[in-house]
């Protein structure tokens, strides 16, 4: 089976160099920076579970793409869907899987309209890695997994190849039943900590210490409710796992959104946030309204720097 990994960033890196070791056939679509830097210093992995270095990764870029792949792992970042879309759709044949590793569900919808809802498998992962200044992947803690699924239960499956591939290659992998309501759970997680870190700037710990830890439960509620309110309410297990994470009053976690805030990166504010808001239509989400709308005045901020103004 031969893979595509769209973007050698945090988790495309991670995952792809893992395939990769593992003697599966994976290209990696880069873009031409990504790509030269790769072919002079090679992928390398510095991992709690055990390094990797990969001294030419195979890539390719958009212009040189001929053939459909089999499996396409996507991840690239929210704000880059559409050009990445662009950049693989000439690997996308009649029998394509493409894989989506992305946080939220919004991506689903664009990528199904565009390649067939057939294509589109399900996914998710859970790991914390990230490129650092050297372009190393650099995987923070031992976890590793990647759970994927049909979206429709009537669909006809290439799951077991699709899963035959990603077995046994260094990192966890798991086929879901209800990769929805999966996907969905880990979005509202994400949400909730995403958004009350960047409302107040500050880790778990540290809102907990302002005495704002009431805020952070208002928005597990109001982020469930939107999840109950679109018909997938967050299970028993991962609301205990939520609201354990945002009470701890000695955690140092802060969201990666909010790390792209103090670096004055990109956020995926509008796909985790704006999103969710949305889709919870015309109800009451007050905290989440003023979690997203910090993020969108961060952004609007940053455009307008970025443009001189
Ligand atoms: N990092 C993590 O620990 C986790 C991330 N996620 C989610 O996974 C998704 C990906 O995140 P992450 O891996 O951290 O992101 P990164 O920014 O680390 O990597 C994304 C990569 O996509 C590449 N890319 C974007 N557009 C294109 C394009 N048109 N053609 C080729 N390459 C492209 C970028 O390339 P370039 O270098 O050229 O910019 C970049 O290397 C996000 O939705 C995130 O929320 C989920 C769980 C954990
Ligand atoms: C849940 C968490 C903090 C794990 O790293 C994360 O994925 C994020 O903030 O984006």
């Amino acid at each position: 089976m031969r893979i595509l990994v769209l973007g050698a960033g945090g988790t495309g890196g991670y995952f792809g160099s893992r395939l990769l070791a593992a003697g599966r056939d994976v290209t990696f679509l880069v873009r031409p920076r990504r790509a030269a830097l790769l072919a002079e210093r090679g992928l390398h992995v510095r991992s709690p579970v055990g390094h990797l270095d990969l001294p030419a990764p195979p890539t390719v870029t958009a212009d040189a793409l001929d053939a459909p792949f089999d499996l396409i792992l996507l991840s690239c970042k929210a704000y880059d869907l559409d050009s990445a879309m662009d950049a693989f759709a000439p690997a996308v044949g009649p029998h394509t899987r493409i894989l989506p590793l992305l946080n939220g569900m919004r991506h689903l919808e664009v990528l199904r309209e565009r390649f067939g809802h057939e294509a589109v498998l399900g996914g998710l992962c859970l790991i914390s890695a990230a490129l650092d200044a050297e372009g190393r992947i650099q995987h923070f803690a031992p976890a590793h997994k990647l759970v994927f699924g049909e979206l429709d239960p009537q669909a006809t499956s290439s799951e077991p190849a699709v899963l035959k591939v990603l077995d046994d290659a260094g990192f966890d992998v798991r086929l879901s039943e209800n990769i929805r309501q999966e996907m969905w759970e880990k979005w509202v997680l994400i949400a909730n900590l995403a958004g009350i870190t960047c409302l107040m700037r500050a880790s778990v710990g540290d809102i907990i210490a302002a005495g704002a830890g009431d805020l952070a439960l208002k928005l597990w509620d109001e982020c469930a409710a939107v999840a109950t309110q679109c018909g997938y309410p967050p299970g028993e297990e991962a609301t205990q796992r939520v609201r354990r994470i945002i009470t701890d009053v000695d955690s140092v976690l802060m969201a990666s959104m909010l790390r792209d805030v103090e670096s004055g990166s990109r956020t995926e504010g509008d796909h985790i946030l704006g999103d969710l808001l949305r889709r919870g239509g015309e109800g009451n989400y007050p905290v989440l309204r003023a979690a997203h709308l910090h993020v969108r005045a961060y952004e609007a901020r940053r455009e307008r720097v970025t443009q001189g103004k």
